[in-house]
């Protein structure tokens, strides 16, 4: 399925316009085709004529043809360029590193660099843990693919895995001040990842492995969960998961069920499913049922997938079998990490009452929130453009936060499920509704309270290092 921008494309139009032609013109050319204007900007004047960059809103690509031959059709109009502002925002990528003190003399070169650095050099080899005082260690987060399970694109390569990685860092920076660095590997080799991340590992406070395909991620994570004595987190599996039970949390409120009672369908059994069937579990859910592309993972059956052996064993008590039909009939959840266009108004139709529905394949949902609304009590996607955003940066921020403050060795369940509680907690009961069950990823206070709530699991737990340092906000 092609991309679509259910929220349209934003174009900037370079226009070359003749002194005889009235610039009403252009915004009649745009009208006419259903372009919406944003800004006019005049870039250049001569005598006869202007140049000008008008933004324009439209649907789609189709949308977009019609405005520009709208305008090329009128006399006087030419269209020197159409550019496209998403692309415009990557023009050279999305970050930069920053040094944080000037070097202005050679009294600071000397301190800086060498001679001075050399010293604190030897301070680090006598105490390595002085690392997390006196480098970026404290603050920085690797953010690890190997490019194959990229957003629900797939393996499209580490090269063009780079610009969802350095937004994840631009989000790291934005929401909670941690240094992130994408790290895009070109290897699909579990053994070499492992090896590749542990060697890089000593520059870093936490790994957050990202988009990285199932059933290699499980592995992958696990040895270097047991290999690290920093925290290693897959966000794909557990960001998503501690946001799914949040919204959960809230949603359940709404129609008034109770988790043990719920009949949950996970549609996807990969990275994002598995984790997120593990936390439902632990959170009291009793009933789940996976379904993935052969339909429904079946109790006690034998899978190739080792994970999908767990899965057998731990989900699906009522022996259901077939297809997502199958798993859907009388469900109150459904929870999609698989991809686009898998749900059908009729699964919608055959749930139980008040149908939960949270969509979340990106950048394509599993059903379109238009087709799904008049049969869904609630709904959610992964998506900006849509109310009810269930995205891991509501939790990856804030749980690295929480945790490279405490300076933890790991990030564990106990810290998962206080994350999960932190952000369900940021929607205030009285202001519960069908369209707000979780929190806006702007509201500061997400960041803020996932932190301190993980900082303080992580103390609890006996995984910090630095006791004193949860944060008092
Ligand atoms: N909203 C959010 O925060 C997040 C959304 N996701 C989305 O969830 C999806 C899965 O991501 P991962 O678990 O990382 O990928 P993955 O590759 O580990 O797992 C995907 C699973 O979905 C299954 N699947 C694919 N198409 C299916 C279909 N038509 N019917 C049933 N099963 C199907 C695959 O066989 C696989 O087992 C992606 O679209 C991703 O963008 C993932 C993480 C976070
Ligand atoms: C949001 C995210 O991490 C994903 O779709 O893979
Ligand atoms: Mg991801």
């Amino acid at each position: 399925m092609a991309i679509q921008q259910t929220n349209g494309l934003s174009l900037i139009l370079r226009l070359k316009i003749s002194t005889d032609a009235a610039f009403s013109q252009v915004a009649t050319a745009i009208g006419e085709a259903g372009g919406d204007i944003i800004a006019v900007d005049v870039i250049h004047v001569e005598k006869d004529y202007v140049i000008r960059d008008v933004t324009v809103n439209v649907h789609n690509d189709a949308h977009r043809e019609r405005v520009v031959e709208s305008l090329a059709q009128r006399p006087g109009i030419e269209v020197i360029n159409v550019s496209d502002r998403t692309f415009l925002v990557h023009l050279g990528g999305k970050i930069e590193v920053q040094a944080k003190t000037p070097v202005k003399n050679r009294d600071d070169l000397s301190r800086v660099y060498t001679p001075g650095v050399a010293r604190v050099c030897q301070a680090i080899h006598e105490d390595p843990s002085k690392a997390f005082q006196l480098t970026i260690k404290r603050n920085t987060v690797a953010v690890v693919t190997d490019g194959t399970a990229v957003l629900g694109l797939g393996d499209i390569g580490p090269e063009a895995a780079l610009p969802v990685m350095e937004g994840k860092a631009m989000l790291f920076k934005q929401f909670a001040g941690v240094d992130a660095f994408p790290i895009c590997l070109n290897t699909k080799d579990t053994d070499e990842i492992v090896a590749i991340v542990k060697a890089i590992a000593p520059g870093f406070g936490g790994i957050n492995l990202e988009d990285i395909s199932s059933p290699r991620c499980f592995e992958i994570e696990q040895r270097l969960r047991e290999e690290l004595d920093i925290p290693v987190f897959h966000d794909d599996q557990h960001g998503t998961a501690v946001v799914i039970l949040a919204g959960l949390l809230n949603a359940v409120k709404l129609v008034g069920k109770r988790l043990p009672d719920l009949r949950v369908v996970v549609c996807g059994i990969g990275a994002a499913g598995v984790a997120c069937t593990k936390i439902l579990l632990s959170a009291g859910v009793k009933n789940v049922i996976g379904v993935d592309r052969a339909g429904i993972i079946e109790r006690d059956r034998a899978y190739e997938n080792p994970i999908w052996n767990w899965y057998a064993r731990h989900t699906n008590p009522e022996g259901r079998r077939g297809d997502l039909m199958a798993a859907i009939t009388g469900a109150d959840v459904f929870i999609g990490v698989s991809g686009p266009g898998v749900l059908k108004p009729e699964h919608l139709q055959a749930m139980a009452r008040d149908p939960i529905v949270f969509a979340m394949a990106n950048p394509i949902p599993e059903i379109l929130p238009e087709e799904a609304e008049p049969y869904v009590r609630i709904l959610a996607t992964g998506r900006s453009d849509y109310p009810n955003q269930i995205n891991n940066v509501l939790c990856f921020p804030g749980i690295f936060r929480g945790a490279l403050r405490v300076r933890a060795r790991e990030i564990n369940e106990e810290m998962k499920l206080a994350a999960a509680e932190a952000i369900a907690a940021c929607v205030p009961e009285h202001q519960l509704n069908e369209q707000y069950i979780i929190p806006s990823v702007f509201n500061e206070a997400v960041v803020k309270a996932v932190s301190r709530a993980v900082a303080e699991a992580a103390v609890r737990t006996g995984v910090a290092r630095r006791e004193h340092a949860v944060p008092s906000y």
